[in-house]
């Protein structure tokens, strides 16, 4: 037998005394779920739990030791909870679980023909995701500002917004991120467009006679390396891409031209020179869906939540084991400053899953309990199209 082997059957006979009494510690945690429920006790004890870290810490004076000992524990009380969790039906001490509860009560059915704002003149990207989430005959208007989209659902003078929120170069949409945090609205479902940036200008304008070129900020990103190779041209982002190409159209400026779709060249009588400025072939831009009023709709395989996190180390860890211990497929985590508190951070997790479905509320409970702050923005189907 090799050294390694005699090591490896070394840990196998301390893991199965290991496993067993983890199965024993579950039996009795098992008993305490039982007695909690009888008695109405919540199945969290933050006070026993710190008592329980406190105590194994202390049987080791490596300090590296007592942070490993600490997050085994983390992670097997964590998976005592689940347990207790499956007996014990909580109420709605915790706020992030009762606004949930309020939040499906005034649960609505999707409007019918409604109105849709997006940011953007018409032939802009964010208009290409109305009109695929809401079919070519959708109301819809654009609106010059993210922050205009979100004041038109507040006024009630639309029914949903259509909004980036990701964009697979060029990462996160930040200003969607914040404005969902300011606004308590809801996400109810989302969108994938397939962008394609092409170079475009007035009919007859040759490269060579090409001086500035006009974009979003993120057609001129996303068409970075492009760009790159023309130096000599000044980049100048403008509040939309279609309103760029509207811009060069109406301008007639010849030394001018426009990354924008397709679609926005025949809508503003441009001629395309470059096809598919983009640096990565596959560009996609991922749109939400945002309410003022939640719902649920049929489907709904994703759930967005917004988390503020205790302003101490480890509780994202905290957080991130209970994603793994309740078997939560983690889609993505953002974090966005909070201001005026620095290096304090909003997280932005979403995750799969129906939060109506059995033993969710559990979930919930837990989430909530080692949040400062815990807000589901939405439930809702994830895109199924073509990419
Ligand atoms: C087992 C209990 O329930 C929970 C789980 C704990 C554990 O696994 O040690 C400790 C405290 C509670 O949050 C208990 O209350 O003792």
């Amino acid at each position: 037998m090799t050294q390694l082997e005699q090591y490896r059957r070394e840990i196998d006979r301390i893991d199965r005394e290991l496993v067993a009494l983890f199965l024993e510690r579950m039996a009795v945690t098992g008993q305490v779920g039982v007695y909690k429920q009888q008695r109405g006790i919540p199945v969290l004890d933050a006070q026993r739990e710190k008592e329980v870290i406190a105590a194994k810490t202390a049987m080791t004076d490596d300090p590296a030791r007592k942070a490993d000992l600490a997050h085994l524990y983390e992670a097997i009380m964590a998976i005592s909870r689940r347990q207790q969790r499956q007996l014990v039906k909580e109420g709605l001490e915790d706020p992030g679980y009762a606004a949930w509860v309020s939040d499906m009560a005034r649960a609505r059915a999707p409007v019918q023909n409604p109105r849709v704002v997006y940011q953007g003149e018409p032939g802009c990207y964010s208009e290409e995701a109305a009109v695929g989430f809401f079919g070519a005959e959708v109301n819809s208007r654009g609106c010059p500002w993210f922050s205009d989209v979100f004041q038109a659902l507040e006024a009630g003078e639309a029914d949903y917004a259509v909004l980036p929120i990701e964009n697979s170069s060029t990462g996160s949409i930040r200003q969607v991120y914040d404005l969902l945090a300011q606004y308590r609205y809801s996400i109810v479902g989302e969108y994938e467009v397939k962008v394609e940036h092409c170079l475009m200008a007035l009919p007859g304008v040759a490269m060579e006679e090409i001086r500035t070129v006009y974009s979003h900020e993120q057609g001129l990103m996303q068409s970075e390396r492009f760009l790159d190779a023309h130096r000599d041209w000044t980049r100048v982002p403008t509040l939309d891409t279609a309103g760029s190409a509207k811009q060069v159209s109406e301008t007639g400026d010849r030394t001018a031209a426009a990354i924008c779709s397709r679609r926005a060249a025949a809508l503003y009588g441009l001629h395309i020179l470059v096809e598919g400025t983009n640096y990565n072939s596959a560009n996609h831009t991922r749109f939400v869906v945002v309410s003022p009023v939640p719902e649920l709709r049929q489907g709904r395989d994703k759930i967005s939540a917004l988390f503020h996190l205790p302003h101490q180390s480890g509780s994202l860890h905290e957080i991130l084991t209970i994603f793994a211990v309740q078997g939560l497929n983690l889609l993505k985590l953002e974090s966005r400053p909070i201001p005026g508190r620095s290096w304090e951070y909003l997280f932005f997790l979403e995750f799969s899953g129906d939060l109506t479905a059995p033993g969710m509320d559990g979930v919930l409970h837990e989430l909530s309990q080692l949040a400062s702050e815990m807000r589901i923005l939405g439930n809702f189907p994830s895109y199924e199209g073509v990419r």
